[in-house]
């Protein structure tokens, strides 16, 4: 059989875009808008993507000619929706760790406009052994000085030449932040203050919010794709019909950057902290809380999780009787949000595994999760109990073990670590128990807090772990939904 590239034709539109991270998400978002954009706009524009890390996918994509193929599956307007297109709009890869020049000379470009980016929550920091004579830094935030400072220099301060950055890492404040650590590397390494005046004033920096659920590479699927397509694609990527860019940055981008235009679901907005509040705790605290209650149960998917009796009605009545009513959002607006978010769940083309959500679950917890129990019992002045017993039942997923079968777990090694030691000591015993509990409670490097200090949460969590243990995660949560 053929292969991608060889069966298509790639157009040449002017690269505009710089794209940091070659992942699954940026590849069925922003690429797949920019494909959007090209069709129906004047928008003609290409994106160059940079791998950020050492290793990384860009090699495959390259060999593909930057080309791959965009399911997206789901329920669209209560309708069945099942679609897919050939993204062309990558012109080329670049691996800044083989190629830093190419990388430096991607700044000399006049028709270069804009900055995305997608490297986790782990991307956005300041690495101070990083300096501007390295071939490449290391954090993404660096190596982003160096190619600003080029820009700045190649064209002499131009205050036209600016960049716009739009970051979609999911952390509060994202746009702010890369500008903060970047201003921080320009000081560090005496860039001078025309350039520090120059990033400030020709360049924006947007905070940005993304959604839209991308499991990625649909691994089982791929014998009948393969036939449906009648080409070879090894950067197939699934995703769901559902999508929203919230952007926080002046109206005049959309000029620029005409994805309203292209029928997107693109918002540029003062303020998106209410959308962000929304999502995080809602779709993304849902997911994280839901992970070790129906992983340990014996669910392996988002879907079955949430088509069974007992975890969907865990899930649903976390979400609308102990998350929602800690938020200050007009509780209509919520429960219709929550319910597409249900429904989004359980579309039936995707397999979002339990699992991939897990990754580094204990920061995902902190910011996803942990403000909804603390201002549940700030405003009601009880712990909520379904929130409680998924950190319980967290603690349970780090031992590492369901059924006898060792869990893959992905998390710092340090949490690793320390999840290691509390469940090898651990005698069996309720003292042991609440020993434990007392640990992972005081880890305040991931909690920042010590949250032995909540009201009555060691005893509750203890109480609710001890169940598991006892009874198995089944007959916990049977006890705890009746
Ligand atoms: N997949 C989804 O449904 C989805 C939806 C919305 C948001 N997101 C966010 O997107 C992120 C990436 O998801 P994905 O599905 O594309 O994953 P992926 O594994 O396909 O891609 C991860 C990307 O992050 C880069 N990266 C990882 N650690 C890094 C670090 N320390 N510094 C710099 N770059 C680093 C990798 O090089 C790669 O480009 C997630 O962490 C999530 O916050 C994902
Ligand atoms: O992508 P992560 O690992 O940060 O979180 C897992 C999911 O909660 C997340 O990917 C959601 O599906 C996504 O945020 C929806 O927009």
């Amino acid at each position: 059989m053929k292969r991608i590239h060889e069966v298509y034709q790639k157009k040449n539109y002017p690269e505009k875009i710089l794209q940091i991270g070659e992942g699954n998400f940026l590849r069925a978002f922003v690429d797949w808008m920019v494909y959007k954009m090209n069709q129906e706009t004047d928008f003609n524009g290409s994106v160059v993507v940079v791998q950020p890390l050492k290793e990384g996918i860009i090699e495959k994509l390259e060999q593909q000619n930057g080309l791959y193929t965009l399911y997206l599956n789901g329920i669209k307007n209560g309708e069945v929706a099942s679609e897919h297109a050939i993204i062309d709009v990558i012109s080329r890869t670049i691996n800044p760790y083989v190629q830093f020049d190419a990388y430096l000379q991607t700044a000399e470009n006049p028709e270069l406009r804009f900055v995305v980016s997608n490297t986790t929550e782990a991307g956005i920091v300041f690495d101070e052994g990083d300096q501007l004579e390295d071939r490449p830094q290391n954090s993404f935030p660096a190596k982003l000085t160096a190619l600003l400072y080029h820009r700045y220099k190649t064209f002499n301060g131009d205050p036209t030449k600016g960049l716009i950055f739009i970051p979609c890492e999911l952390i509060d404040k994202n746009g702010e932040k890369l500008k903060e650590i970047m201003l921080r590397h320009a000081g560090l390494w005496e860039l001078g203050e025309g350039f520090v005046t120059w990033m400030d004033t020709a360049n924006t920096f947007c905070n940005s919010l993304v959604d839209r659920i991308v499991p990625g590479y649909p691994k089982e699927k791929m014998q009948e794709i393969r036939e449906e397509l009648g080409y070879e694609d090894d950067m197939v990527v699934e995703g769901e019909p559902f999508h929203l860019w919230v952007i926080e940055g002046p109206q005049r981008i959309k000029e620029e950057f005409p994805a309203d235009r292209a029928g997107l679901n693109v918002l540029f907005v003062e303020d998106l902290s209410p959308y962000r509040t929304r999502k995080v705790r809602i779709l993304n605290g849902a997911h994280t809380c839901m992970v070790p209650v129906a992983y340990l149960y014996g669910k392996d998917t988002v879907r079955e999780a949430i088509e069974d009796p007992l975890v969907g009605k865990f899930v649903k009545d976390t979400i609308f009787n102990e998350i929602i009513p800690t938020l200050e959002l007009s509780r209509e607006e919520l429960v219709n949000f929550a319910n597409a978010v249900l429904d989004r769940f359980r579309n039936p083309f995707i397999k979002h595994y339990l699992m991939s959500i897990s990754l580094n679950s204990m920061s995902k917890f902190k910011t996803r999760v942990l403000p909804s129990i603390l201002q549940y019992q700030e405003s009601k002045k009880l712990l909520p109990n379904r929130l409680v017993f998924s950190l319980a039942a967290l603690i349970g997923f780090y031992r590492g073990d369901r059924d006898g079968i060792k869990i893959d777990l992905k998390d710092d090694a340090d949490i690793l670590e320390l999840y290691r030691d509390v469940w090898a000591a651990y005698d069996g015993t309720r003292l042991g128990l609440e020993m434990l509990v007392e640990q992972v409670l005081a880890y305040d490097k991931v909690w920042k807090v010590n949250l032995n200090e909540v009201e009555g949460l060691h005893k509750q969590v203890t109480d609710y772990l001890a169940l598991i243990l006892e009874k198995g995660m089944q007959e916990a949560v049977k006890e705890l939904v009746s």
